[in-house]
């Protein structure tokens, strides 16, 4: 599967060789209080913007925690069964994607598909795909969101340094809101086109890692770069703790409790101290310029549950509804039905269109019907919307397993010229070994001790899947037969 970056075998080696590096060791990280926080922010940190909660109307904050608390009571936030390193685990914390519609989000090899922002007032455009309450909160993330557009795409390096911390800086330097701005850093308005929300209680955690290298506290997410981002663009949080679903208030007796803390850390440097910034509940960061790519963050747990909001410019190149879309109608164009009889036949035997169309195949199967079903009902469960595209996307998917059982009879036709098809022979294996192992992987992920651990209505679903003898399936779900036989025309 598609990774970015260095492999996960050289990060395996460079983490190694930091950790040596250190020993037993901590690396120094400052804290708001510490001497020299707000010159290491400016000076390593400077991608970073604290947004205090006063800096929102009010309004707005009252009407984006009621959402959050709409979807927690809703139970729409869930926990991503996700692969790291080939192996599946649990996401420590419970989350939902909200955005555009149509759109999807990608981490850790598993694709979020977005529950629409519905932007729009219901009677606009008649959207009946979820209820009233879920609704109003999709629409509050949505304010939220464009809110961050424009304050993102305002904010320019003076205001930086005046929003940033206690305003310490400000009084040192002098510099305030109304001093000239110089030119902006960011270039163009910024679009967020997702927000992946996040949702923990610590009481109800048994046990949460310890931060290792800085010696920040327990995690509740580990240290990352924030993956499936445009190249530099920004990233956008608001940060609501409150009481747990119980009831507890936690606010009069806020003081003794630890708070939230995101911590931030140069990647893969042990020299430059860590920064850790402290989030009051109503409190928004930016992460701004490369300030992701260039270094790692974490999320530090408090006391107290907190939900987070965290807005996103996705990479959707290949990632919208509209695009696989267009991609099964450029490989279904290689089908022909005659009207008559309805029978089937592949317009054009040229091996780029072959190889396109199973290439396509491929690509609707399991980066979008597998990794759809084996999130299970969630998404059916609070809102219809991808229900029905993901009914007409499954069609347009079997029309293509009848395409390559086509493919497969032209190859295997005797009488044809050997070097065309050998060449069309060694597309096809390609294709169908891809295919195979990638069914057995979602298999298997489907199947693990902690896919079982799941209640029915969240659990796996290995879809599609057919028996052997089903009469409505072209080819046989096991490709191992079909591959074989392929092979042998190779070996000829
Ligand atoms: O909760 C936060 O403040 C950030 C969470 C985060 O880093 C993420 O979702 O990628
Ligand atoms: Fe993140």
């Amino acid at each position: 599967m598609k990774r970015s970056g260095d492999s996960e075998g050289e990060k395996r080696r460079k983490r190694r060789r930091l950790l040596q590096e250190l020993g037993d060791q901590k690396i120094p990280f400052l804290a708001p209080s510490d001497r020299g926080f707000q010159q290491l922010w400016d000076t390593s940190y400077s991608g970073l913007v604290l947004r205090k909660s006063c800096s929102l109307p009010a309004e707005l904050h009252s009407r984006v925690q009621a959402a959050l608390l709409t979807l927690r009571r809703k139970g729409c936030l869930l926990k991503d069964l996700v692969r790291v390193r080939d192996r599946d685990v649990f996401t420590a914390v419970s989350r939902a994607l909200l955005g555009e519609p149509g759109h999807t989000y990608r981490y850790l090899d598993t694709r979020l598909f977005a529950i629409p922002w519905h932007s729009e007032d219901i009677d606009v455009k008649g959207q009946n795909c979820c209820d009233p309450d879920l609704r109003a909160a999709c629409k509050a993330l949505w304010e939220l969101n464009t809110f961050f557009c424009t304050d993102v795409s305002q904010l320019k390096e003076g205001d930086r340094l005046s929003q940033s911390a206690k305003g310490e800086a400000e009084h040192e330097s002098g510099q305030g809101c109304s001093q000239p701005s110089p030119p902006q850093v960011c270039s163009g308005p910024v679009k967020f086109n997702v927000t992946l929300l996040n949702y923990m209680d610590p009481a109800a955690m048994s046990q949460l890692k310890e931060e290792p290298y800085y010696g920040m506290g327990k995690m509740a997410v580990g240290w990352h770069h924030d993956e499936n981002l445009i190249t530099h663009s920004p990233v956008a949080v608001y940060s609501y703790s409150c009481h747990d679903d119980k009831g507890e208030s936690s606010e009069g007796s806020s003081s003794d409790k630890a708070c939230w803390r995101i911590g931030l850390k140069v990647a893969w440097d042990i020299h430059t101290p860590g920064l850790m910034l402290p989030l009051e509940s109503g409190d928004c960061y930016y992460m701004r310029d490369d300030l992701n790519s260039t270094h790692q963050h974490c999320v530090l747990a408090g006391d107290t549950a907190r939900f987070s909001s965290t807005h996103r410019v996705a990479e959707c190149s290949s990632g919208t509804l509209t695009y696989i879309q267009s991609r099964c109608r450029e490989a279904l164009s290689n089908l022909h039905t005659d009207p008559e009889t309805g029978s089937h036949r592949l317009v054009a035997l040229l091996p780029a269109t072959l190889q396109d169309c199973e290439e396509i195949h491929n690509e609707v199967e399991f980066e979008w019907l597998r990794q759809y079903w084996f999130q299970g009902q969630r998404y059916a469960r609070f809102c219809s919307w991808w229900t029905r595209p993901m009914e007409q996307l499954e069609k347009d998917w079997k029309l293509m397993e009848t395409m390559t059982m086509l493919f497969l009879a032209a190859v295997e036709e005797e009488g044809q010229e050997e070097e065309g098809r050998r060449e069309m022979a060694e597309i096809l294996l390609s294709a169908l070994t891809d295919r195979h192992q990638q069914r057995q992987t979602w298999r298997d992920r489907c199947h693990s001790s902690l896919a079982q651990t799941l209640p029915p209505e969240e659990a796996p679903v290995d879809r599609p899947f057919w028996g052997v003898d089903d009469p409505s399936m072209p080819l046989p779900f096991d490709l191992a037969d079909i591959i074989n036989r392929v092979e042998s025309l190779l070996w000829r």
